[in-house]
């Protein structure tokens, strides 16, 4: 099928990327070079400064408004209960992201980073991808350009992260779709279902690739029949995030999946994504996989709401902490290497 006209837009924006500032990444490597420390001891907290220059194209970056979004969305699938939590959880969490009960809202709160929660038509969950499209494409699309609005705030970095009850199922559906396999594949307990529940999820994923067989032949296309809002909000977020020069964290199983998607239209449009940890969702290590990623953080985490990244961002300002503020050899008169 032709792809509907009303994703031109976001394939252009996905196809004409940027690239990275690589005099930037050079300037960082030059200080980094002069720093009381042997070569490369830092590991991938060197890497993480350069990211930071190479995306904010900044040779020297900066931290001063780093930003977690929580993208908040309902979802038909789990009227075929898929989840081990229902469907209300999503708009109460919302409130408590917003009250400070939640663990990104002291994550957040001790690291200082600001915290915005985009709610998505809470009240209007997709449809049930079972039966039917998730979204329409015009409303796919909509969602998309809503989410670009994320970067509006001039964050130096974005860690794009969600909440809504059912989505590992979706989650699953787009990798299926995206990559071949079946919903066993892709599945994992999400919030914790049993192995009941966990079968039910498999089902569910597979009939959803069956009903929409012949229709799965881009990847907005599959965003739209198998997605959700917050996927295709996150999706807008980070796209327009590359075009506002704004490096971007992705967090979990969910998240990856909206990189997942753009990766599908252009794989260099992720490149200034960092991935931030290996979600304990079992198939999240093969989706970064199929994307030649790697997470960062490796905790044993499946909460979601941005949880992963944020702590991937604090391990950033800690990086370019050092950067900036560790002595060199000459000033502090330590001999450098000798051989
Ligand atoms: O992103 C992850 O790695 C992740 C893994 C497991 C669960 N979650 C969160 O849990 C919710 C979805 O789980 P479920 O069981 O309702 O599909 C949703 O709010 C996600 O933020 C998130
Ligand atoms: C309580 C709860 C908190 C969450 N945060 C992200 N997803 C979540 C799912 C549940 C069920």
């Amino acid at each position: 099928m032709p792809l509907n006209p009303a994703f031109s837009d976001i394939v252009e924006l996905l196809v004409a990327v940027p690239d990275g500032d690589e005099k930037a990444v050079a300037a960082v490597r030059e200080r980094d070079a002069q720093l009381t420390k042997p070569p490369g001891s830092l590991g991938r907290l060197e890497e993480l400064v350069e990211f930071l220059a190479r995306w904010q194209h900044r040779s020297k970056p900066r931290l001063d408004n780093p930003m977690v979004t929580i993208f908040a969305g309902n979802h038909g699938v789990t009227d075929q209960g898929v989840s081990s939590f229902p469907r209300e959880v999503t708009a109460q969490m919302v409130a408590n992201f917003t009250n400070g009960g939640a663990a990104i809202s002291q994550i957040c709160a001790l690291h200082e980073i600001n915290l915005r929660v985009f709610e998505l038509a809470l009240e209007l969950p997709t449809g049930d991808i079972t039966r039917e499209a998730a979204l329409d494409d015009q409303m796919c699309a909509a969602t998309i350009a809503y989410g670009m609005e994320a970067v509006a705030g001039k964050p130096d970095l974005i860690c794009i992260g969600e909440m809504g009850i059912g989505n590992t199922t979706i989650a699953a559906a787009i990798n299926a779709a995206l990559y071949g396999g079946t919903g066993a594949d892709w599945v994992g307990r999400g919030t914790g279902v049993d192995d009941a529940g966990l079968k039910r999820k498999a089902d569910a994923v597979d009939r959803a690739l069956a009903h929409h067989a012949g229709e799965l032949d881009h990847p907005l296309a599959i965003l739209a029949r198998l997605g959700g809002r917050e996927i295709c909000a996150m999706l807008g977020a980070l796209v327009a995030a590359r075009h506002q020069k704004v490096p971007v964290i992705v967090d979990g199983y969910v998240a990856t999946a909206a990189a997942a998607i753009a990766h599908a239209v252009n794989p260099a449009s992720i490149n200034h994504c960092l991935f931030a940890h290996v979600s304990a969702e079992s198939a999240h290590a093969r989706a970064l996989q199929e994307m030649g990623q790697t997470g960062l953080l490796d905790l044993g985490m499946r909460l979601g709401e941005g949880s992963g990244a944020a702590l991937a961002a604090v391990m950033a300002k800690t990086a370019l902490h050092l950067h900036d503020n560790m002595a060199t050899f000459e000033s502090a008169a330590v001999s450098g290497k000798s051989d």
